[in-house]
């Protein structure tokens, strides 16, 4: 559940590689109980934002917050409290399955009964339990991604990032990962997920920030960033015939944008407050020509984006 503490609090951050601005007075807030979504294409900044409030990276400009302190990398009691699941998968190819994530839990756990409990919930979570006595090696691409988190989150950690957990990984994994994510929000956990896959962050996140070239340029839920392009309505009607000389008069009725005909289907983007929809159907009507299911197009996520960048997001 959401409340009013603040987990992360950026302010104008800004981090420089050479000539190149990473980050552009970058700002976050982060709420406990919270899965925020850092949406944004690649070398958007994502993984340089995450890097920083971890004290990863050095920075040039702004101030950093978490639990209210300022993050250092000797902080220990700090760093107990948050759990990091990296884009590069980083385990010991030496160690099995269960002994990588023991080893991780170990960093912050010494209590040898209390991390036993902790790595089997971890296992758990991610369901590797058949898998527990497995060299790396031996694990396909998405059970590796399973790994790495389990080795994230073992030891219970209060707030964590996930770094594009499941970028080229198997459908199976990948909503066993999405699952993951919500269990531990579930059980307390405030998280933050980067990712460029609009469908996920639409799916599991209660608050979106969609950031590009360093910066972030729009915050909300899903409900209110779709919200701000409600003026653009999109509609689909079937169509087995379209005469050339009914789309030409359509382009020019107000309110109409942009029209496209494939053979079978005519697609419009309108301005909703034109009721472009009633004024065709009243005008195929009054034409005797034969149509099918209609349909007004409720905005996606990837329509925000466009709308808010001017270009889709890539991936
Ligand atoms: N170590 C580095 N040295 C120089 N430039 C870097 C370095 N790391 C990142 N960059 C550049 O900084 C910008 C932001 O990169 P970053 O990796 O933070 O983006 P991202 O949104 O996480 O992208 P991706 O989804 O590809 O991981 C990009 O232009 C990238 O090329």
């Amino acid at each position: 559940m959401t409340t009013n503490q603040t987990i992360i609090n950026v302010t104008d951050l800004v981090k420089k590689y050479d000539r190149l601005t990473a980050l552009d007075h970058f700002n976050l807030t982060v709420k406990k109980g919270e899965i925020l979504g850092l949406l944004g294409p690649n070398g958007s900044g994502k993984s340089t934002s995450i890097n920083c409030i971890l004290s990863l990276l050095t920075y040039d400009q702004g101030e950093i917050q978490l639990f209210g302190e300022n993050m250092a990398p000797d902080k220990t009691e700090l760093k107990r409290k948050i759990g990091i699941v990296p884009q590069e998968v980083a385990v010991f190819e030496e160690l099995t399955v269960y002994e990588n994530i023991d080893y991780f839990c170990g960093l912050y756990i010494s209590d040898k009964t209390k991390r036993k409990a902790c790595v089997a919930e971890a296992i758990r979570i991610v369901q590797l339990e058949d898998f527990k006595q497995f060299y790396p090696k031996k694990l396909s691409g998405g059970l590796k991604r399973r790994l790495n988190i389990a080795c994230g989150i073992a030891h219970e950690p209060e707030l964590i990032f996930f770094d594009e957990p499941t970028v080229a990984v198997d459908p199976q994994s990948r909503n066993n990962i999405l699952e993951s994510i919500q269990e531990l929000n579930r059980k307390g956990a405030t998280i933050v997920y980067t990712s460029h896959y609009m469908e996920e962050i639409e799916q599991i996140c209660t608050e979106i920030v969609i950031m590009d070239k360093g910066a972030v340029l729009a915050t909300g839920n899903k409900d209110e960033l779709k919200r701000m392009i409600q003026t653009s309505e999109k509609l689909q009607i079937d169509l087995p015939l379209c005469p050339p000389d009914l789309l030409e008069n359509i382009k020019e009725w107000s309110g109409v944008l942009h029209v496209q005909y494939d053979g079978t289907t005519l697609r419009l983007d309108t301005l909703k407050e034109e009721k472009v929809l009633l004024k065709l159907l009243h005008h195929l009507e009054s034409i005797d020509l034969l149509f099918g299911d209609f349909y007004s197009l409720q905005p996606t996520l990837n329509d925000v984006f466009l709308e808010i960048t001017g270009k889709q997001l890539r991936d």
